[in-house]
């Protein structure tokens, strides 16, 4: 039999860490008419799908394998996407758990054929889970941020980790004592 009491704990490899810069990505992509709404602006959902493409191939770079979204919060649509934009899609790994990161997102629209700067239209916070063969969350290198703006997108996705865990803690521990009641919504 084993004896937990005098186990010891099992202790994690240390992972050397990452910088930001390592995995930092853009990805960039015309708009065309298959990617409108019925109001002849770019859909919100293709947006969201270039969001998530960009954010997974950082949290793939990052964490060296697999990695996917866990959840997308704060998407924000700033300004519409018209047909005929070139989209920038740019994405960091802003801050990372054990076996999550947070990917900040950030989306750029120009003319295609015109030399403006291209203005902010967009702007996400997604979760990415790094998994093994098995789908199951395997440890994520500590991402090391470089430069001041990554120290505080650091310290901000610090708060958003907080907000998150508070929420579903909360969430949780109402339906609990909702079943405890005797309701069953
Ligand atoms: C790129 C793509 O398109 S992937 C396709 C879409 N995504 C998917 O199919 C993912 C489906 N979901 C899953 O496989 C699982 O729920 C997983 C892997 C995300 C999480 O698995 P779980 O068994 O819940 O693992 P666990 O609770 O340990 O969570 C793993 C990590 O993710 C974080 N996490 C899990 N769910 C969430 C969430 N909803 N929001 C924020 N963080 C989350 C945890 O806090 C933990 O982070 P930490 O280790 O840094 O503290």
């Amino acid at each position: 039999m084993t004896d937990q009491a005098t186990e010891p704990e099992a202790v994690e490899p240390d992972i050397p860490g990452k910088p930001t810069s390592a995995s930092r990505t853009t990805l960039s992509h015309i708009m065309t008419h298959n990617d409108t709404n019925l109001l002849g602006t770019v859909h919100g959902g293709v947006i969201m799908k270039l969001v998530d493409d960009a954010a997974g191939a950082v949290a793939g770079r990052h964490s060296g394998g697999p990695a996917v979204t866990a959840s997308m919060d704060e998407m924000a649509f700033l300004e519409p996407v018209r047909v005929g934009d070139l989209v920038h899609v740019k994405a960091q790994v802003n801050w990372t758990g054990r076996t999550s990161m947070e990917v900040g997102v950030r989306v750029l629209a120009e003319r295609w054929n015109e030399s403006d700067p291209p203005t902010q239209v967009g702007s996400a916070y997604l979760v990415f889970a790094a998994v093994d063969a098995d789908g199951k969350p395997r440890q994520v290198p500590p991402v090391i941020p470089e430069t001041d703006r990554d120290r505080r997108r650091y310290q901000e996705a610090q708060i958003r980790r907080t907000h998150r865990l508070a929420r579903r803690r909360a969430i949780r521990e109402l339906r609990e004592q909702r079943v405890a009641e005797g309701f069953h919504d």
